[in-house]
C-alpha cells in the first residue's frame, strides 16, 4: 500500500486528493527523532514550514519518492540531501503569493496606524486618540527588496494607493522595473531614501543578516521596516534595539530566525512601534486551499509515475516539458542505456550531440535523460531524473553538450551519444520518427535502422562470408530466438556491426561461444 505522511496541518482538499492514491497518515507536531523513526514506511511526505526535513531524516527514508512543500519556501528541507537520494522536492510557487503580499500590506497599515496597540489599549478600557496618531502611506516612498512574485504584487497595490515605488533586486532588468513603474536603486540608497521598506527575498547565505545594525542606522528615523519573507534576513536583536531607541519609527515581522519565536527573544520586550505575527503570511483559507491542492496533485501524479509541475530539484523538467519531449526523452534514456552497455566499463566522458531539428529542443532535460539511462545500468532504480546529474558529477563523468543545428540526417533531427571509457570509445545515434517510434540509426558510425527492444546483441566483426550464419547457429543451439537482424557496414569486407533483437535474454555461455567465432571483434549483450 502506498503511504503518504502529512506532518503539518494542511487543508482537507489536499488530504482528499492524496487519499485517491494512497493511505494518508496525518501526524502533526512530530519531534525529529520520531519522524526519523517512522519515515522509512512512507512513499511521500507533505509538509509546511513546521517540519524540518534534515539529511538525517532523508537518510532514514528508504522508500521516500517525493517531499511536497505546501507553500513556497523549501529552506526547511535539505534539498541537496534529497537530490542525492533521488527524492523529488516540489512546492507551490504561486499558491500563497496574494496572501503573503496582502499580509505585508496589512502589516504596513497596522504599523502606520498603530492598529494592534490602539486595539489593545481600547480593549483594556482606554480611549486614547492622542498617542495613536499615525501616518498616511499616500505619496510615501516604499522600498521593495526582492521584486519577485510577492514583491511585485505589493508594488502594484502600493502604486494604486499612491505610493512612490523604489526597488532593489539584482536579478530584475531595468525594462521590467520601468514597466512596473518602479525605480531600481542600490540597496544602500533604497534604505536611505525609503519611508517604508518591505522585504520579499529568499533567505540564502548571501541574504542572512542583510538588515543589520549598520544598515538600520542608515534608515530615516521616520521610516518603518516590514519582513514577511524569511527570518534570519533581519538581525532581530539589532532591530529590537533600533525600534526601542527610535533609530527607526517602527517594524513589523511575520517571520523569525528561529520559529516559534523564543520566549526570551529581545523582540518580545519591545512594547511600542513593533508588530509581530506568528508566520501568518500564507494563512488564509484561500491560500491554504490553493497550496494543498497544488502540492497534493503533484504528489498524487508522481506516485502514479507522472511528472510534477513544480519540481524544485529538477530544473527545466516540468510536466509541460516532459509531455512535449516524451519520445525524445525516452530516446535519450534508451541511447544512454545502450552506450553504457556497449562501453562495458566506467565512462569518463559523455558527449550529447543534438543534431538538426533536435537542436531546437532544450538541451538540459535530454542530457539528464541520457545520464539517467547511462547510469541505470550500474545503479538500477536508485537513479532518476532528480539525481542523475549529481551522480554523474560525483563519478567525475565529464559531460559535453553540442548543438549542431546544421546537421541534416532525419526530418526531426537526431541525437548522438558518444562515450569515452578505459575500454574504448563508442557512439550511438537515434531518431524519433513521425509516428513517435524510436530508432537507433547508427552504432559506432555504422548506419543501422533498429527499433530498440528488451534483449539485444551487438557485435563488431569482419564482414566475411559465413559469420552471420555461425552467430545464428550459436543462438539456435542456446534456444534464443531471433526477432530481427540488421547489419551495418561502410565498406564491403571491412568492419561491420550486427544488431540482433532477441525474444530471450542472453546467457553468459552463449556470449562466450559468440566471442569464440572467428572474425568477431566485440560482442555486447544489451538489456533495455
Ligand atoms: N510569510 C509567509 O508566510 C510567506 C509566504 C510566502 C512566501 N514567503 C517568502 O517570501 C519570499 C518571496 O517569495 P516569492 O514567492 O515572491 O519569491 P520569488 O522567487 O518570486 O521572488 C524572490 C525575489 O527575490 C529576489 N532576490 C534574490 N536574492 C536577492 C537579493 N540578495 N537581494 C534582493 N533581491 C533578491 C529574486 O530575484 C526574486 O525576484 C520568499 O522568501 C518566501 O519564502 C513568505
Ligand atoms: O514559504 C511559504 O510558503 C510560507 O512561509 C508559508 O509557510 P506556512 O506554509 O508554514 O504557512
Amino acid at each position: 500500500m502506498t503511504k503518504v505522511l502529512v506532518s503539518d496541518p494542511i487543508d482537507q482538499a489536499g488530504i482528499d486528493i492524496l487519499s485517491q492514491v494512497a493511505q494518508v497518515d496525518l501526524r502533526t507536531g512530530l519531534p525529529p527523532e520520531q519522524l526519523r523513526e517512522i519515515i522509512g514506511d512512507y512513499d511521500a511526505l507533505m509538509i509546511r514550514s513546521g517540519t524540518t526535513v534534515t539529511a538525517d531524516i532523508i537518510e532514514a527514508a528508504d522508500k521516500l519518492r517525493i517531499i511536497g512543500r505546501a507553500g513556497v519556501g523549501v529552506d526547511n528541507v535539505d534539498v541537496p540531501a534529497a537530490t542525492k537520494r533521488g527524492v523529488l522536492v516540489v512546492n507551490s510557487p504561486e499558491g500563497n503569493t496574494i496572501a503573503a503580499a496582502e499580509h505585508a500590506l496589512a502589516l504596513m497599515l497596522s504599523l502606520s496606524r498603530h492598529v494592534p496597540h490602539a486595539h489593545a489599549s481600547t480593549m483594556a478600557g482606554g480611549w486614547d486618540r492622542k498617542t495613536y496618531v499615525g501616518n498616511e502611506l499616500y505619496k510615501k516612498k516604499l522600498g521593495v527588496v526582492g521584486l519577485g512574485k510577492i514583491g511585485s504584487h505589493v508594488a502594484r497595490v502600493a502604486t494604486a494607493m499612491g505610493m512612490e515605488l523604489l526597488a532593489y533586486d539584482p536579478f530584475v532588468s531595468p525594462e521590467r522595473a520601468q514597466q512596473m513603474q518602479v525605480k531600481l536603486l542600490p540597496l544602500a540608497e533604497l534604505f536611505a531614501e525609503a519611508d517604508y521598506i518591505t522585504l520579499h527575498l529568499p533567505r540564502t547565505p548571501d541574504t542572512e543578516n542583510l538588515v543589520n545594525a549598520a544598515l538600520l542606522r542608515t534608515m530615516k528615523p521616520t521610516a518603518r521596516l516590514v519582513n514577511c519573507a524569511r527570518g534570519g534576513i533581519v538581525d532581530e536583536a539589532a532591530l529590537a534595539e533600533a525600534v526601542e531607541q527610535g533609530v527607526i519609527a517602527g517594524a513589523a515581522l511575520d517571520v523569525y530566525a528561529k520559529e516559534p519565536l523564543a520566549a526570551d527573544s529581545p523582540l518580545r520586550t519591545v512594547r511600542e512601534r513593533l508588530v509581530l505575527t506568528p508566520h501568518l503570511g500564507a494563512s488564509t483559507t484561500e491560500a491554504q486551499e490553493n497550496v494543498a491542492i497544488d502540492v497534493a496533485e503533484q504528489i498524487r501524479d508522481v506516485l502514479l509515475g507522472l511528472p510534477a509541475r513544480s519540481a524544485v530539484n529538477i530544473p527545466g523538467l516540468n510536466a509541460e516539458v516532459m509531455e512535449q519531449l516524451k519520445p525524445h526523452l525516452q530516446l535519450a534514456e534508451t541511447l544512454g542505456q545502450l552506450v553504457s552497455q556497449l562501453a562495458g566499463g566506467a565512462i569518463s566522458e559523455l558527449e550529447v550531440r543534438l543534431q538538426g531539428e533536435f537542436a531546437s529542443h532544450p538541451t538540459q532535460p535530454l542530457v539528464v535523460a541520457a545520464l539517467k539511462g547511462m547510469l541505470s545500468t550500474a545503479l538500477g532504480d536508485s537513479i532518476n531524473y532528480v539525481n542523475a546529474s549529481l551522480e554523474a558529477k560525483d563519478r567525475g563523468i565529464h559531460v559535453l553538450e553540442v548543438k549542431d543545428a546544421a546537421s541534416r540526417d532525419y526530418a526531426g533531427g537526431s541525437l548522438q551519444l558518444s562515450s569515452r571509457s578505459s575500454k574504448g570509445n563508442h557512439s550511438v545515434t537515434g531518431a524519433v520518427f513521425a509516428d513517435g517510434e524510436l530508432r537507433v540509426t547508427s552504432i559506432d558510425e555504422f548506419p543501422v535502422n533498429v527499433t530498440p527492444s528488451r534483449h539485444m546483441l551487438f557485435t563488431r566483426h569482419r564482414d566475411m562470408p559465413g559469420i552471420i550464419g555461425q552467430i545464428g547457429s550459436v543462438l539456435g543451439e542456446h534456444n534464443v530466438n531471433i526477432a530481427s537482424m540488421q547489419v551495418g557496414r561502410r565498406i564491403v569486407r571491412g568492419d561491420a556491426v550486427m544488431v540482433l533483437s532477441l525474444d530471450d535474454p542472453i546467457p553468459p555461455s552463449l556470449l562466450a561461444c559468440v566471442h569464440a567465432i572467428n572474425g568477431i571483434q566485440e560482442a555486447h549483450p544489451v538489456t533495455l
